[in-house]
Order: structure tokens, then sequence, then C-alpha cells
């Protein structure tokens, strides 16, 4: 039989597309949607070493640059502290950062992933 393009992808990028969306979901205003741009974010491309946003994580799960949940994770906490770096506490990235990092690690931690079974392993 002939499987769809969505059940042909690997596992792994099967699991983190799911992650990823719901992860998306924390982020109602859409600040993390796209990469920051200077033009909205004086000298952030000098402060920032490794930019990180949702669309590039989503390109990296479509050109399978994930080897690991662990690689997806760390490029979710980056994206967060890059946010907490530039933006001093108070402002509304700042806050909108420190509130998906918590959100989205609870959704990460084993006890919630344990259910997805050996695919982790
Ligand atoms: C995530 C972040 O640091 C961010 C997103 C944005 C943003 C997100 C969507 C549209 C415009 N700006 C932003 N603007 C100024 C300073 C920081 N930011």
């Amino acid at each position: 039989c002939v499987l769809k393009a969505s059940q042909k992808r690997r596992p792994l990028s099967r699991l983190l597309e799911q992650l990823l969306r719901n992860l998306e979901k924390r982020d109602p205003n859409q600040f993390f949607a796209w990469p920051v741009n200077d033009n909205f974010a004086p000298g952030y491309s000098t402060i920032i070493k490794r930019p990180m946003d949702f669309s590039t994580m989503k390109q990296k799960i479509d050109d399978n640059e994930y080897k690991s949940l662990n690689c997806f994770i760390s490029d979710f906490k980056l994206m967060c502290n890059n946010a907490m770096k530039y933006n001093k506490p108070g402002t509304v990235y700042h806050k909108a950062a420190k509130r998906l990092l918590h959100a989205g690690l609870k959704q990460l931690t084993p006890q919630k992933l344990r259910p997805l079974g050996d695919i982790l392993t």
C-alpha cells in the first residue's frame, strides 16, 4: 500500500512536529514565530549570537537536522533564553519568553513523553 506523505516521515520527525505545534499554541501573539528582525530589535544580531525561532525549528525538522529530542528541546530553550537576554525584564517579550519556557518545558517532561514509548530511546 502507498503511505500518505505524513506517514512516510520518520517517527522522530512526526513526534517533533506534534511537539512544535503544541509549543506554538503557547505563543498566541506569534512573538516567536519568525526570526527577530533587527529593524524591530536594534542591535539584536550583535547581542544574540545564535538566533532561534519556531519557523527555523520547523525547517530543521523538515531537513531532519534534529537527531534527538534533546537537540529539539535545546533549540526551544535557546529561543526563550535569547528573548530573556535581549529584552529587559518587565518587557512584553521577556515576560512572554519566561511564560513560554515554563509552559513548554512542562509539556516536555519525561512523564508527559513516556507514553510516546521507545521512539525516544
Ligand atoms: C522574541 C523577541 O525578542 C522579539 C520578537 C519581536 C517581534 C515579533 C513580531 C513582530 C515584531 N517584533 C520583537 N520585537 C522587538 C524586540 C524583540 N522582539
